[in-house]
């Protein structure tokens, strides 16, 4: 399948489509990976680290649900109880068939479990975007393959919004290329690219921060403790 900006990638569903409704049938899928090592995190899944008393996977699951129908939950098969246990609400997990594949596998599995047009893509270490701004993503991603911010001058990968079907397509595409990775894959799927200056006009730049080490939790628990006092 070849998509471009001007393609029309609405879908009308039919009023046989509406009766036939699943909760797996939706307009909005929320897709968190989190099936990485966390190896620059020793001890524990970054996913499950705490963060203002919640684990990290919790903090973005509860940013996302806002913002969509269903949410997925992308990971291997060893960490699937523990995250169950993690999260408030009941989402469904999308197992990585071969583990350790990296994000784009990971991807990849994620988007096949869901019926939905399209999908907002987080991963589990990052905490602080708002359910505002996946919707204004979701609002640019109409009828387009997807959408993606500009922060502190370049194209993110993620957070994403995207249409399914054309980023299935996309994920081929990148898997086939060198480098194999998220980059190759937003390359390929060629969203929309939201403007540092609009992005900065609904959100602050803070919330785009990854979390990658202990070192780096500490310093946010350091800042958000600060603004408490
Ligand atoms: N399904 C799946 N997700 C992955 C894989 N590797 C990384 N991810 C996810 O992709 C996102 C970005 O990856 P990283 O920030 O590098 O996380 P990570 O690989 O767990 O961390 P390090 O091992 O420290 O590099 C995270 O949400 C990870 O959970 C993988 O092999 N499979």
């Amino acid at each position: 399948m070849s998509l471009t900006d001007d393609d029309d990638l609405s879908e009308t569903p039919s009023s046989e489509d509406n009766k036939a409704a699943t909760h797996s049938d939706t307009g909005r899928a929320g897709l968190i990976l989190a099936g990485g090592r966390s190896e620059r995190f020793p001890t524990i899944d970054k996913a499950l680290a705490p963060l203002d008393g919640a684990p990290l996977l919790r903090c973005v699951a509860d940013a996302l649900s806002p913002a969509v129908d269903e949410l997925i939950i992308n990971c291997r098969q060893d960490q699937q109880a523990a995250f169950a246990k993690a999260v408030d609400d009941d989402p469904r997990f999308a197992i990585d068939p071969v583990a350790d594949r990296g994000p784009l596998a990971g991807l990849r599995t994620a988007l096949s479990a869901t019926e939905a047009t399209y999908a907002a893509i987080l991963p589990c270490d990052m905490p602080f975007v708002p359910a505002g701004f996946i919707e204004y993503l979701f609002g640019q991603a109409q009828n387009k393959t997807g959408a993606v911010p500009c922060v502190g001058g370049q194209q993110r990968s993620l957070p994403a919004v995207v249409h399914v079907r054309a980023a299935a397509a996309a994920c081929e595409t990148a898997h086939n290329h060198r480098d194999g990775g998220l980059a190759a894959f937003i390359s390929a799927l060629d969203p929309i690219v939201v403007s540092e200056r609009t992005v900065t006009a609904h959100v602050d730049a803070k919330a785009f921060t990854d979390i990658d080490t202990h070192e780096e939790l500490a310093a946010i628990r350091e800042v958000s403790h600060r603004a408490e006092q």
